[in-house]
């Protein structure tokens, strides 16, 4: 097929590119590099500069032939959202608006969306499975249900063929072929794999953990990491499951729990280095718990995640972050 990937300079999205060229589709990417990075763009993806909101119409012409859309450029950092609630609405929500009229304009009908565990908030159950009530606990995951709800409507009303990928937290690093690899490189870096390793490899002093007093069995937040390598599967997978309009989501995780304290010990047992700690007040918009039920993806997609473990997930980001 020919696809649009926006983002694909980021770290999921170049990722998520380099496996669609590897299965021999053709890419273009359009990214406006506020977070990414030109070179992280796989040789063999044909690479526009612009942002979503501006370019969309100029790139998403009927003439190119698009099949389909993979939506990853967004902003991200749940943390920041709760401080700048107009920067996440604007390119989350009002972004994937345009990138809906602009589809609909060009009669593209396929669209695979990054969503978020985040959605959840504080789940009644866990595992939490995709029926599970939406308690958005920040504006970033406000803004991701918004443009989960647009779809829905898109599906029902003008034909769209929509799949939401709720990510659980992402980490790793893919391993390419030829040797080389394509990682996480945020900056500044939120996530808590990257930071505790630098941390690491002595870029950073310390780790600051923030909230020993959620209830949890440490106090920790607890999360549901994924391998990037499998989360981009379950992207080929979606994309060939499209066969006609509507809006499916799928939730992706492993289905285990790693407090924010276990992590930090998978990065001390992984690198073989100290990692000092020092405890911080809660970060405002972060859930206690998210754990995901992937049941649906493995029944429907039949995805078999193949790296569920956190120490390789863990392994591979600090061998990226050696060779970066
Ligand atoms: N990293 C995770 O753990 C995680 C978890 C759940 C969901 N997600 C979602 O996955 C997607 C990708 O995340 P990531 O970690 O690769 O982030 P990232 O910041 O590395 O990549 C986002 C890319 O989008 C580009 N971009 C942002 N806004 C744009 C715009 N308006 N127009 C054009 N380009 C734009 C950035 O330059 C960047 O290259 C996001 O939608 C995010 O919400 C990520
Ligand atoms: O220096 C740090 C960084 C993070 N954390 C904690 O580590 C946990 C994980 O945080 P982080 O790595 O920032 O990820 P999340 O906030 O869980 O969000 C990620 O995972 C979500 C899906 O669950 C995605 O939607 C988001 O885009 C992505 O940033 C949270 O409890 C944070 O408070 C710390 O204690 N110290």
């Amino acid at each position: 097929m020919k696809l649009l990937v926006t983002g694909g300079a980021g770290y999921i999205g170049s990722i998520v590119t380099a496996l669609l060229l590897d299965a021999g589709h053709e890419v273009v990417v359009l990214d406006d590099l506020s977070t990414g990075h030109a070179e992280a763009v796989p040789s063999g993806a044909r690479f526009v500069r612009g942002r979503v909101h501006d370019a969309i119409g100029e790139v998403l012409v009927p003439s190119e032939g698009f099949e389909g859309v993979l939506h990853f450029a967004a902003f991200i950092a749940a943390g920041e959202s709760v401080q700048r609630p107009e920067k996440y609405w604007d390119n989350n929500a009002i972004g994937t608006l345009r990138l809906l009229e602009a589809m609909r304009a060009a009669d593209v009908r396929r669209l695979v969306f990054s969503s978020t565990a985040n959605v959840y908030g504080d789940p009644d159950e866990v595992p939490i499975p995709e029926t599970a009530a939406v308690r958005p606990p920040n504006p970033y995951a406000t803004s991701k249900l918004a443009a989960d709800h647009a779809l829905t409507g898109y599906a029902t009303a003008h034909g769209l063929a929509a799949v939401s990928l709720r990510y659980f937290n992402v980490a790793g690093a893919l391993r390419r072929p030829d040797g080389s690899m394509i990682g996480e490189r945020h900056d500044p870096e939120t996530h808590l794999i990257p930071i505790a390793l630098q941390v690491a490899a002595g870029r950073r002093e310390k780790l600051q953990l923030f909230g020993d007093d959620y209830e949890t069995f440490d106090g920790t937040n607890i999360r549901d990491y994924i391998h990037v390598a499998d989360l981009g599967a379950a992207h080929l997978l979606a994309l060939s499951t499209m066969d006609g309009p509507g809006h499916r989501v799928y939730n992706l995780g492993n289905g285990t729990g790693f407090s924010n304290r276990q992590v930090v010990e998978v990065v001390r047992e992984v690198t073989g280095h100290a990692i000092p700690v020092e405890m911080a007040p809660r970060r405002p918009g972060d859930p206690a718990q998210l754990v995901a039920s992937s049941e649906k993806a493995k029944r429907e997609l039949r995805w078999t995640p193949q790296h569920p473990e956190l120490a390789t997930m863990v392994a591979d980001a600090w061998d990226f972050m050696q060779h970066a």
